[in-house]
C-alpha cells in the first residue's frame, strides 16, 4: 500500500519517497543535489497521489493490430497545483512530470521569523503574491509546499485558497516533512483537507523548525544562508 492511513495524515511510504527524503535531510547533500532531490520526491508523491487517490477508468484502444480495453488515469486534466513560494518551486517541477497539464497557481508566502513564534505557536506570515487559476468542483487541487511546521503558512495559504470556495473538499496539502503541531492546526482548520506527506518528524525547535528535519528548505535550495 503505497499510501498508509496515519490518523493526523496519510503517510507516502514508497522505498524511493524514504531513499530521497533521507538524501534531502542529509547535511552534506549540497544545493544541485537538494534542488534535484526535492524534483524527484515530487514526482513520486505525484505518482503516488495519482496512484493512490486518482484511480483509473477503462478505454477502448485501437492497437495496430486490434482493438481492445486499456486503462486511463480518471481526473488528469482537472488538477491544480498551488506553488507555495519559494521552497516548494522545485517541489512543485516534479509534480508537474506526474501531472503535466495541471493548472498552476502561485502564493508567496514567508514566515516572519523576526516576529517569532507567538504564545499559540504560530507565525505571522507575509503574503506578497497571489495568483490562482478558476478551481471548478471537478479540480483536484493539489497545495503543495516542502515543510509543515506549525502549519501558519499553509493556513494562511488555504485561506486564500478556500476563499472563493470554502466548501470545496477534494483537496491535497502535500509536503515532504511535517511536524505533528502544523498538521494538528491544518487539520483542525481545514478538515475537508487530506494531509498527505512522506515524513512525520518529532516535535520543533524553539525557533519553529522541525527535529530532525532537513533545516530551510528554501534556503539550502536556493542558496541564500
Ligand atoms: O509551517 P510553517 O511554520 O509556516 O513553516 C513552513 C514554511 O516555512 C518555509 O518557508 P519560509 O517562510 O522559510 O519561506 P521560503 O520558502 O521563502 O524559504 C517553508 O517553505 C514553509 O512555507
Ligand atoms: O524546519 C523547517 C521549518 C520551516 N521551514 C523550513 O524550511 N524548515
Ligand atoms: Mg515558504
Amino acid at each position: 500500500m503505497p499510501i498508509e492511513d496515519r490518523d493526523d495524515a496519510y503517510l507516502i511510504t514508497h522505498a524511493l519517497a524514504k531513499d530521497t527524503l533521507s538524501k534531502l535531510r542529509d547535511v552534506e547533500t549540497e544545493q544541485v543535489a537538494f534542488r534535484k532531490g526535492l524534483v524527484k520526491l515530487g514526482r513520486i508523491c505525484g505518482y503516488e497521489i495519482i496512484d493512490g487517490a486518482m484511480g483509473t477508468e477503462y478505454v477502448s484502444i485501437q492497437t495496430p493490430l486490434e482493438e481492445t480495453t486499456g486503462e486511463r488515469v480518471k481526473g488528469l486534466d482537472n488538477v491544480v497545483i498551488i506553488n507555495v513560494l519559494r521552497a516548494a518551486t522545485p517541489f512543485v517541477e516534479g509534480l508537474l512530470k506526474a501531472f503535466p497539464r495541471a493548472k498552476q497557481g502561485v502564493i508567496s508566502a514567508g514566515r516572519n521569523e523576526e516576529a517569532g513564534m507567538n504564545e499559540d505557536g504560530e507565525f505571522p506570515i507575509t503574503i506578497d503574491y497571489v495568483k490562482l487559476p478558476e478551481i471548478s468542483e471537478k479540480d483536484t487541487v493539489i497545495v503543495a509546499d516542502p515543510m509543515l511546521a506549525t502549519g501558519s503558512t499553509m493556513c494562511t495559504v488555504l485561506d486564500h485558497v478556500l476563499a472563493e470556495a470554502p466548501d470545496y473538499e477534494n483537496l491535497f496539502v502535500l509536503s515532504a516533512v511535517s511536524a505533528p503541531d502544523g498538521l494538528l492546526r491544518v487539520g483542525e482548520q481545514f478538515p475537508q483537507a487530506d494531509l498527505l506527506t512522506v515524513a512525520i518528524d518529532d516535535y520543533l525547535d524553539d525557533d519553529g523548525y522541525i527535529i530532525p528535519g532537513l533545516g530551510d528548505a528554501g534556503d539550502r535550495a536556493f542558496r541564500t544562508k
